[in-house]
C-alpha cells in the first residue's frame, strides 16, 4: 500500500490564478457586504491586481481585518453616492437580502451584472428586485476562498452576455475553482456539498481529536494529530488530481490492519454514508427554504 510517488504529485492547481487579467478591469465593482465571504473575495481580487479605485464597498460594519484591507488600499467605503456598478456583488446574509437589495437597486443599470453569493436566494427573486432583464449570476463559494483554494458553483440567467460571464469567471477564479452549472436548482445541493462542506471537514478534525482523547491521549496531542492529519490528507488529495479519493483511502488500508478495522465501523450500513446523506439533504432543504 503506497501513496503516489512524490514525482507524480502536482505542485500547482490546474489553472494558475496569476494569469487572470483582473488588473485590466476598468469598470466599477460594488461589493455589498464585506464579511467572511465578501472579504475573502475582495482580498483575492486585490491580490490578483484588481485596482482598488475600481472597487466600492458597501458595508456598515465590516470586520476589523477586512476594514484594515479596505483602508490600506484606500477603497471607497460607503460613499454617499456610489456610481453605477458594472458588477454588483451581493455578499450579505440571505435573511437581510430583501431589506438590502432594494437599497442598492439604483446602482444596477443596463450593463450591470449582479453576482450573488447568498445561499438560497434565487435568480427569480433577484430579477424581481433588479428587473426582469437584469443580468444575474447566482453563485455559492466556500471559505477556503480565503486562501485561494475555494470552489464556487455558478449559474447565470439568460441575460448574462459572454463578456460578463468571462468577467465573473475571472472574479470567482481569483479565489479558487469555478463550476458553471447548467441548472440553477443544482445550487442548493452545491451549497450543501461544497458551500457548507468545509464545516464538515473541520468537524472531522474536532471529532477525531475528541476520539483520540477519549481513547487515552492528552487532549492537546490528540488535537495536533487530528489537525495535521486533516491538513496533510487535504494536501495529498489536492496534489494528486489524477488519483481518486477511494484509491488514496485504499493506500492507507493494509489488509486486515488498523485502518481496515476503523473503516468497517465508518463504512457500515449505519456508518457515515447515511449520516452524510442526511446532512446534505438537510442543508439542501435549508437552502431551498432560504429562497422564501
Ligand atoms: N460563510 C460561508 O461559508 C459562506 C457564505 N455564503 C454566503 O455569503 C453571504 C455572507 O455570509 P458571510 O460572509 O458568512 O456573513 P458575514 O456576516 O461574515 O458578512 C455579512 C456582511 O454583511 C454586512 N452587512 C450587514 N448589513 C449590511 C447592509 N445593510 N449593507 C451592506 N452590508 C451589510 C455585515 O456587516 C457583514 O460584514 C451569505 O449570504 C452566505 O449565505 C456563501 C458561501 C459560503
Ligand atoms: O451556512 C450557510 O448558510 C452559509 C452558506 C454555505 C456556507 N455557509
Amino acid at each position: 500500500m503506497t501513496n503516489p510517488p512524490r514525482s507524480e504529485l502536482s505542485p500547482e492547481p490546474k489553472s494558475s490564478p496569476e494569469a487572470l487579467p483582473l488588473h485590466a478591469f476598468n469598470g466599477h465593482l460594488v461589493l455589498v457586504g464585506a464579511g467572511q465571504m465578501g472579504g475573502a473575495l475582495l482580498a483575492g481580487w486585490l491580490k490578483l491586481g484588481l485596482a482598488p479605485q475600481r472597487v466600492t464597498v458597501i458595508d456598515p460594519k465590516p470586520p476589523a481585518a477586512i476594514r484594515a484591507v479596505i483602508d490600506a488600499h484606500g477603497i471607497a467605503l460607503d460613499p454617499p453616492k456610489p456610481a453605477l456598478a458594472d458588477v454588483l456583488v451581493l455578499a450579505i446574509k440571505p435573511q437581510m437580502a430583501d431589506e438590502v437589495m432594494p437599497l442598492v437597486k439604483h446602482l444596477v443599470g443596463r450593463t450591470t451584472v449582479v453576482v450573488s453569493v447568498m445561499a438560497g436566494k434565487t435568480i427569480a427573486r433577484m430579477e424581481q428586485v433588479f428587473g426582469q432583464d437584469a443580468a444575474v449570476v447566482r453563485t455559492i463559494p466556500n471559505t477556503p476562498a480565503a486562501v485561494g483554494r475555494g470552489i464556487t458553483g455558478a449559474a447565470a440567467n439568460r441575460h448574462v452576455n459572454e463578456a460578463q460571464r468571462v468577467l465573473v469567471d475571472n472574479l470567482l477564479s481569483a479565489v479558487g475553482r469555478v463550476e458553471w452549472l447548467e441548472r440553477e436548482d443544482w445550487i442548493d445541493v452545491v451549497t450543501a456539498v461544497s458551500g457548507s462542506g468545509p464545516a464538515y471537514v473541520f468537524l472531522l478534525a474536532e471529532t477525531l481529536a475528541r476520539a483520540g482523547a477519549a481513547a487515552g491521549l492528552p487532549e492537546d496531542l490528540a488535537a495536533r494529530l487530528a489537525r495535521a492529519t486533516v491538513e496533510g490528507a487535504g494536501e495529498l488529495l489536492y496534489r494528486s488530481p489524477a488519483v481518486e479519493p477511494a484509491v488514496l483511502r485504499q493506500n492507507v488500508t493494509s489488509p486486515n490492519g488498523t485502518t481496515h478495522a476503523a473503516l468497517q465501523v465508518l463504512m457500515a450500513a449505519d456508518g457515515i454514508g447515511p449520516v452524510f446523506e442526511a446532512a446534505v439533504a438537510a442543508a439542501t432543504k435549508r437552502s431551498r427554504e432560504l429562497a422564501g
